[in-house]
Formats: structure tokens, sequence, C-alpha cells
């Protein structure tokens, strides 16, 4: 199980365009259009399941909201940051 990271660790690592809530980390990634959205959270749920780690996502007008936390370890692991990286890659 992934340990959970300190805020220091946090803080010093959150890839870029997240941001800390509490116990998540969380991105709104903005879009040209609702399907695009919808395309980018349908990729963001292959690598979550790759992952076999599962973000909260919120699909609004021209963006999907991505919050993710782990839930085994009570607060922000490395699983976390790693998945927000890829999500970032995947936006492009
Ligand atoms: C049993 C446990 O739910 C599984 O190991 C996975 C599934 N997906 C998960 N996703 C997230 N975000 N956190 C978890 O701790 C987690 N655990």
């Amino acid at each position: 199980m992934s340990d959970r990271l300190s805020d220091d660790e946090i803080d010093a690592e959150l890839p870029d365009g997240w941001t800390r809530d509490g116990d998540e980390i969380v991105r709104t990634f903005e879009f040209d259009s609702y399907l695009e959205g919808v395309g980018f959270a349908s990729g963001a749920g292959g690598l979550a399941e790759e992952a076999f780690h599962h973000p909260e996502m919120r699909i609004g007008w021209r963006e999907v909201e991505v919050r993710l936390t782990t839930h085994d370890a009570g607060g922000i692991t490395k699983k976390d940051l790693d998945l927000a990286a890829r999500f970032n890659e995947l936006a492009g």
C-alpha cells in the first residue's frame, strides 16, 4: 500500500496545473468542446483502470474537473501524483 506523502512532498511534487484541496489533489482541464472533454474523461478512465487507481471526475461544459486521493491510505500518495502527471500528458 502506498504511504501518505508529507505536506512538503506534495507541494514539491504536484504536477503542473494541479492544486491541493485537503486530502485530494485537483485540476480542472479545459477544452474547446463538450465532447472533447468527454473524450478526455474516457481516456483518463482507461489510464485509471490501467493503474487501478480511480479519480472522481465531473464533466462540465468544455471542462473536466479531476480529483485524486488514495482511499486506501486516507490521503495523498505517490499514486495520485503519478496518475495526475499521466492525465497532464493525456491532455497535451
Ligand atoms: C480495494 C481498493 O479499492 C483498490 O485497491 C483500489 C481501487 N481504486 C482506487 N482508487 C483510489 N483513488 N484510491 C484507492 O485507494 C483505490 N483502491
